[in-house]
């Protein structure tokens, strides 16, 4: 195994047995391999499998067949402590144990270290402090555990994580529940970990744009198997399109954006804009998001449209104004796009 390999599985298949012994294979993978720095996001639709791969990369589920390797030993030859020494597992729904303090919390990350008296050094201290210092929750550190917001709560058990100091991390969903700046900021909190202590970091999510922003590379699991690959790789090879698209979600490949469009084609339409106007940034958008508002209600853009639509400067209130064109007749609205929307569909429906 070369020196930047901290775990490596040949031939893994995970899954479950029921009561009668029966086996229900929920994966098969060739090769894994997780590296020193690595930040990877693990990816796919509900039920695919992948707190199952993870329960099963982190010696809490035994494969159904196979092997994994963490730092040069198989997995099922450590001890509990010993294992505890190169993976950190952060779960989703945080289970709080007893009323313990974020100190407290922190502190358990340290415990496969305590010292034969079961005792814990003032390095162990610093330690404690250094990761909630990483995490941005260094003010938390008297609080209580029950006490904190479900992001606060987050932060500190990937700073027990990071207390325990183990090469790989391996967090199932960490993600979930929070908000959008609580989203990205443990994103990036976790990509910083990666880059700082060269920690090989595993994540599972359902934050697919985030993911090919952020991640070094992404599994994505479909079907029992995994793609794996740089998020430019994945998105040219049209991987993001295949799993998560269907004929409501539109993916738009250069933005790396999801785009929500109707199951019926509604009306054709065209926009263009008077040479009279003035083409300002805010213009521009405001026409990009009208599109959107077209697309998610079925409306398709073409040279031969239902409705030609011409953005214009109104004559007596020097607004922009829509003047829409719809067989023989003109109508004209406010700039708005639902004002436009709803006028345009009592036009088509009349
Ligand atoms: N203990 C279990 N025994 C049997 N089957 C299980 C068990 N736990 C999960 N499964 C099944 O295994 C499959 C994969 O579940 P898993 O939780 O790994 O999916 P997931 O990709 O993490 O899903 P989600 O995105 O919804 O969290 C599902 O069909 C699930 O019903």
């Amino acid at each position: 195994m070369g020196n930047d390999i901290v775990l490596k599985s040949t031939s893994l298949k995970t899954g479950y047995y029921n009561k009668n012994k029966v086996k229900t294979v929920i994966g098969d993978f060739k090769n894994l391999t997780l590296e020193k720095g690595d930040f990877i996001a693990l990816l796919g639709p509900n039920g695919v499998g992948k707190s199952t791969l993870l329960k099963t990369l982190s010696g809490e589920l035994l494969p159904i067949s196979g092997s994994i390797i963490i730092d040069n030993r198989n997995i099922l030859d450590y001890s509990n402590i010993e294992k505890s020494k190169v993976l950190s597992f952060v779960f989703s729904n945080v289970q709080i144990v007893g009323n313990l303090s974020v100190k407290e919390t922190v502190m358990m990350g340290r415990y496969p270290y305590v010292n034969w008296w079961g005792k814990l050094s003032p390095k162990d201290d610093a330690l404690v402090i250094q990761a909630l210092e990483d995490v941005g929750a260094i003010h938390l550190i008297e609080r209580k555990i029950t006490q904190l917001s479900d992001g606060e709560r987050q932060k500190v058990m990937i700073a027990r994580a990071i207390a325990q100091d183990t090469p790989l991390i391996l967090l199932d969903e960490p993600t979930a529940h929070l908000d959008l700046i609580n989203r990205i900021e443990i994103f990036q909190l976790l990509k910083r970990i990666a880059r700082k202590h060269q920690k090989s970091i595993l994540l599972s999510t359902h934050e697919v744009e985030m993911s090919l922003q952020i991640a070094d590379k992404m599994w994505i699991l479909e079907n029992g198997k995994c793609t794996i690959g740089t998020p430019d790789a994945i998105i040219s090879e049209g991987e993001i399109e295949r799993v998560f698209s269907n004929k409501n979600i539109g993916f738009d490949t250069n933005q790396g954006t999801f785009n929500y469009c109707a199951d019926k084609t509604l009306f054709s339409y065209n926009i263009s804009i008077d040479s009279n106007v003035e083409i300002t940034e805010e213009t521009r958008l405001r026409i990009s998001w009208v599109e959107k508002k077209f697309l998610s209600e079925g409306c398709v853009r073409s040279d031969t449209p239902d409705f030609i639509i011409h953005l214009i400067l109104d004559n007596n209130s020097k607004n922009l104004v829509w003047d829409i064109s719809y067989l023989n007749t003109n109508k004209r609205c406010e700039m708005d796009g639902l004002d436009l929307f709803k006028t345009i569909l009592k036009l088509y429906t009349r």
